[in-house]
């Protein structure tokens, strides 16, 4: 459990409870599954958020990734405000009715619940970032685009950024890869848009991280001019700072580069509150924060469904 003072923090069982509760209260326009089981056999919850919910609709699609990182729970809490907000104010907030009657919203709260669960154990913070396997994979270095490729990620297993014996070594980073990829329907991926939360920074990242380059492979100028323009505008919303990965230090298998790279999905990473730790302090703001930091997002997760619907450039 967290420790006293913490208890705003969702367990994996209060997460749990709660997707089943709001599966359950908005039946109409929410539906809860999963993509698979992490290393420990626990599910990784899948919600869609939608019209007609049970149809596969011609709507752009999205999904809302969280806790890649297990000591980064304020990221868990937020796609858990997200599923709150699209579940709890459609029929009352025209924008949020608007964006579930056009759009197919997925959200996975929690990529890495062995990580999360571990990080809490017996009521005090581990510091833990990987994932539960071995020495632990840091699944943000296990995703399949030139994966390894380019000194951004390790192949000794005690480091923190083990990159794990291969592309999708992790049962985590492979059951949210396999979603993804059933997600081509007649050849065309359904997904549009991405986010990856983190934390802490206050940053909008876009791809790539395994390169220095502006227009890396795979993309052309006015692809990398696209993401640069709705990161920019998303961190004006939210007051984080817009950069492209690889301007903070270079990644390789992260998970934006594989769904730029594979999917040509409109990827970002958002590094969440606070702007500075110090060190590890910066993973465990008081759980006061944790409804001003969710919110302070709506705007920019509108800018993406917005843009999620917008022609392909
Ligand atoms: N959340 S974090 O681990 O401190 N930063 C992320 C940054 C991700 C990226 O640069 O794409 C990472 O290193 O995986
Ligand atoms: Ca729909
Ligand atoms: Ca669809
Ligand atoms: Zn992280």
């Amino acid at each position: 459990d967290f420790p006293a003072g913490d208890e705003g923090y969702h367990t994996y069982a209060e997460v749990t409870a709660e997707l089943r509760q709001a599966a359950q209260d908005h039946g109409d326009v929410t539906a809860l599954s999963s993509v698979g089981e992490s290393f420990e056999g626990r599910a990784l919850h899948l919600v869609k958020i939608s019209d007609h919910v049970e149809r596969d609709e011609a709507e752009p699609e999205v999904l809302f990734t969280c806790n890649q990182h297990a000591r980064e729970h304020l990221t868990t809490e937020m796609c858990l405000h997200i599923v709150q907000r699209f579940t709890d104010s459609y029929g009352h907030d025209p924008v949020v009715t608007q964006f579930v009657d056009s759009r197919e919203i997925y959200v996975i709260p929690t990529v890495n619940p062995d990580g999360a669960e571990y990080d809490i154990a017996g009521g005090r913070y581990q510091g833990w970032r990987k994932n539960r396997q071995g020495e632990g994979t840091d699944l943000n270095r296990n995703w399949g685009h030139r994966w390894g490729c380019c000194g951004g990620s390790s192949g000794h297993e005690g480091s923190e950024t083990y990159r794990g014996t291969a592309a999708f070594s992790a049962p985590e980073t492979k059951a949210v890869a396999d979603f993804v990829d059933s997600r081509v329907v007649g050849g065309t991926q359904q997904i549009t848009g991405h986010i990856d939360f983190h934390s802490y920074s206050e940053l909008v990242l876009w791809p790539y991280g395994h390169t220095t380059d502006d227009v890396g492979e795979g993309m052309t100028p006015d692809q990398a001019q696209r993401l640069r323009s709705v990161g920019e505008e998303m961190a004006a919303a939210n007051g984080y700072t817009p950069q492209q990965s690889s301007d903070l230090y270079v990644t390789d298998g992260d998970i934006n580069d594989w769904m730029w790279g594979r999917h040509r999905i409109l990827s970002f990473t958002f590094e969440m509150y606070p702007a500075d730790g110090p060190g590890l302090d910066g993973f465990y703001p008081p759980d006061e924060q944790i409804r001003p930091q969710t919110e302070r997002n709506d705007a920019a997760v509108d800018i993406l469904l917005r843009e999620a619907g917008a022609d392909r450039a």
